[in-house]
């Protein structure tokens, strides 16, 4: 059986006296999209450049297509797109490209690439003259020009516009399609939602928790609101029909499961107007992967 795109097991990685990553342990399958959603300082880009073998782990095991991620023949194999370029800053767009492809034994066309992310108008364009949006586009390609087996996008779409976000989404869900195995960090929720076969969220360095999108946010619309801390729920329970919840987590904000429908909208709305408060953001959904994050840490995934 083949070994998973990438296993990482109680990985710790300290830069002094910061923990960055501690005791971290995941998986990522082969042919899958594994998102690894957290918050800026989870420890995200560490556990990547570990994997990429950039950085070494103060304890812990990685693998990675089975191989350690320093074994040689390992780079051929696997595309990684980094957060800050390191491309010489006098390098034209197509040059770097084509000069990426190079090391591969069966890239795909450059030029296609770059028309496909929206480059094609500055593919004489140095480095350095590039903006932010058009350098990430570039290191995304060089990414995937060689058609690797595992890609390692690092926030792929961090200061893109909504149109160049929409073709690294496209890109993501080709790659995909095409058996490639894809590791990709965000702190955007809507992101590993919509791409990720796998979302492993990760708090303070460790998993808080992890799962398909769907399994993580859980099938039941819940009633939600904010409103001041330390409303007594007990009175709106009894109110509540039969094997209803309600519960404040974190403090301030306000969760009902149950039948939400009419009927417990109606008697939640009546208990908030006899208790004389204003039930702000109400709204009735499935759990997001934010509403995830923030019940299992309190606080805010952004
Ligand atoms: N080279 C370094 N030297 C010292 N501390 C570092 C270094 N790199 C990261 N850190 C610290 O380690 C912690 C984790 O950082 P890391 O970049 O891995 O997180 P992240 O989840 O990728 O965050 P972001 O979304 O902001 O990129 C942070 O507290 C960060 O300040």
């Amino acid at each position: 059986m083949d070994s998973p795109a990438v296993e990482i097991v109680d990985l710790v990685k300290r830069y002094g006296g910061t923990t960055a990553v501690d005791g971290l342990t995941l998986r990522a399958g082969r042919g899958a999209v594994t998102a690894v959603l957290g918050p800026n300082g989870a420890g995200k880009t560490s556990t990547v450049e570990i994997c990429e073998g950039f950085r070494a782990p103060d304890s812990g095991t990685v693998r990675v297509l089975g191989l350690d991620p320093a074994a040689p023949g390992l780079r051929s194999r696997v595309g990684v797109m980094l957060q800050a370029g390191g491309v010489p800053p006098a390098m034209r767009c197509a040059e770097w490209l084509r000069l990426v492809a190079r090391f591969y034994a069966h890239p795909l066309p450059a030029r296609a690439l770059l028309d496909r992310l929206g480059l094609t108008d500055h593919a004489r364009t140095p480095y350095r003259r590039l903006s932010g949006g058009q350098q990430q586009r570039l290191s995304l390609a060089a990414a995937v020009v060689g058609r690797p087996e595992l890609v390692f996008l690092d926030e792929p779409t961090a200061g893109l516009d909504p149109q160049a976000r929409h073709a690294c989404w496209d890109l993501v869900g080709e790659l995909r399609t095409a058996g490639v195995s894809v590791v990709l960090t965000t702190h955007h929720m809507d992101e590993a939602e919509r791409l990720a076969d796998h979302v492993v969220i990760i708090d303070r360095g460790r998993v808080v928790a992890e799962g398909t999108p769907a399994t993580l946010t859980g099938a039941e619309r819940q009633l939600r609101f904010r409103a001041r801390p330390g409303l007594g729920l007990e009175e709106l329970l009894n109110a509540l029909p039969v094997g209803s919840a309600a519960k404040e987590s974190p403090a301030g904000h306000y969760i009902i499961e149950g039948q939400v429908g009419p009927e417990l909208l109606a008697t939640v709305t009546a208990w908030c107007a006899a208790e004389g408060v204003t039930a702000d953001d109400l709204r009735i959904e499935r759990r997001t992967l934010e509403d995830v994050f923030l019940e299992l840490t309190g606080r805010e995934l952004r």
